[in-house]
This record gives structure tokens, C-alpha cells and sequence, in this order.
């Protein structure tokens, strides 16, 4: 089976906890794409289920395909989100971001009762890290943000590359209007330690490590599907 269809497989699973009337986060990537595509075959055969995208990209989606939407304004608490990931590891912490939206994703994932990552073999890892850590930044002041990231890796004992994200020759730009670094950090043993300190830097905006947000990961591979549960 090729990654697009472990993907579809993974993302069918995920459909069997949605049932009528959920109010739905739906993620970004190409793997929540085909979750949207499958959702918009059930929707269009009648279950009704309103969905809150992550992005402007997985909003465009749902809207060509039929799925209807709500705003997280709207609709602040939602049942379940199902969305994507770079990486997972055994305890169901995440990176994310390498879509670009981890800001939103992390908001609705937050606003979540439960959240469904959905993934192809490949992500599972044991320690984070080898997908470089994307780190939404204000545009204002980045060159200090940049500096204040690197120390801060580096208070924990980790280094490597950090670079601007780029479209062509222009920054990568957010739907929050912001920039992205990615930090090439290696293995990350301390999550939680690199999360508080980056969070301590007051021009990130948010990190793509998401921690103690997933409920469950739903990961196909050739050998079948594993179900993954936090364990909490
Ligand atoms: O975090 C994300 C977007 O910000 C995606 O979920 C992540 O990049 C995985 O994408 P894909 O399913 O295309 O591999």
C-alpha cells in the first residue's frame, strides 16, 4: 500500500467516531484532507455534523466539497478533532506545524473534548525531534525572537539549524499573519521543559509540540491499523 493510501486508511478509521450531530475540528495536511474527503461522502448521504477548520486551506476544502462550517466563535466547544501530525511518539506528544498551521490546530485541539491524530507509519517516533520543530514567530522583532529561541534550545543542551520559513524567495506567512522558524534541534528528550521555555519568549507566538493533546493516534501501515490511546 502506498502513503496516500495508508493515509485514506487511517483517516476511514478515524471516521468511525464520528456520529451524528458532533461538532467536528478538522485539521490541516494532506492526510486530514482525506479525512475531509471521506467526511463529505457521509455528510453528502445525510450526517449531519458541523466542522471547524484549522485553516483557510482545510476551510476552502470543506467548503468545495460540501462540508458545513462554524467558526471556533461560533461553535467554542467542540466533541472531537481530527487532524494530522510530523511526528507522534509513544505518549502521544506531538510535532506539529509542518503545514503552517499549528497556531489554529493547537487552539482547536484545545478546545476539544477528544483529539484523533491520524497518520501513515512513517510519524511514529520514539523521541520527538528529527522533524524539525516548527515555531510560529510575530514578524516584529524576529532576528531577537530568533536569537532568544537558540539560547533557550540551548539552556536545555539542544542546537542545530534554525531557519525562516520561506515560499520561493518570500517568508512563509501564517493565516495569523505570522512567520514560522524551523529548529533543527535533534531529539528532544525534555518536551515539556523546551515547550515552557519557548513559551517564556515573548515573540513566539506558539510551537508546534503539542503535549498531552492527543487522546488517541489512529496510524496504518502495511501491516494494518494500530490504535494508539493516551494514557492518562
Ligand atoms: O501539522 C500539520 C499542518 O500544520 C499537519 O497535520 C502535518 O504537517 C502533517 O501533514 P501531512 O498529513 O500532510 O503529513
Amino acid at each position: 500500500m502506498d502513503q496516500k493510501q495508508l493515509k485514506i486508511e487511517a483517516a476511514r478509521k478515524a471516521l468511525e467516531h464520528v456520529s451524528d450531530g458532533m461538532r467536528l475540528g478538522i485539521g490541516t495536511g494532506s492526510t486530514a484532507e482525506e479525512f475531509v474527503r471521506l467526511l463529505a461522502e457521509k455528510v453528502s448521504t445525510g450526517l449531519n455534523v458541523i466542522g471547524v477548520p484549522t485553516s483557510e486551506r482545510t476551510a476552502a476544502l470543506c467548503r468545495e466539497l460540501g462540508v458545513p462550517l462554524s467558526t471556533l466563535e461560533e461553535t467554542p466547544e467542540l466533541d472531537l478533532t481530527v487532524d494530522g501530525a510530523d511526528e507522534i511518539d509513544s505518549e502521544l506528544s506531538l510535532i506539529k506545524g509542518g503545514g503552517g498551521a499549528l497556531l489554529r490546530e493547537k487552539i482547536v485541539a484545545a478546545a476539544s473534548a477528544r483529539m484523533i491524530v491520524i497518520a501513515d507509519k512513517s510519524k511514529v517516533v520514539e523521541t520527538l525531534g528529527r522533524f524539525p520543530l516548527p515555531i510560529e514567530v510575530n514578524r516584529f522583532g524576529l532576528r531577537a525572537t530568533e536569537l532568544a529561541v537558540a539560547a533557550a534550545a540551548g539552556r536545555l543542551g539542544l542546537s542545530g539549524d534554525i531557519k525562516l520559513r520561506m515560499t520561493g524567495s518570500q517568508p512563509f506567512v501564517t493565516d495569523g499573519d505570522h512567520f514560522i522558524l524551523d529548529a533543527s534541534f535533534g531529539r528532544i528528550p525534555d518536551t515539556r521543559a523546551l515547550s515552557n521555555a519557548l513559551h517564556a519568549i515573548p515573540g513566539v507566538v506558539e510551537h508546534g509540540l503539542f503535549i498531552g493533546l492527543a487522546s488517541a493516534a489512529i496510524v496504518a501501515g502495511s501491516d494494518g491499523i494500530e490504535t494508539i490511546q493516551a494514557v492518562r
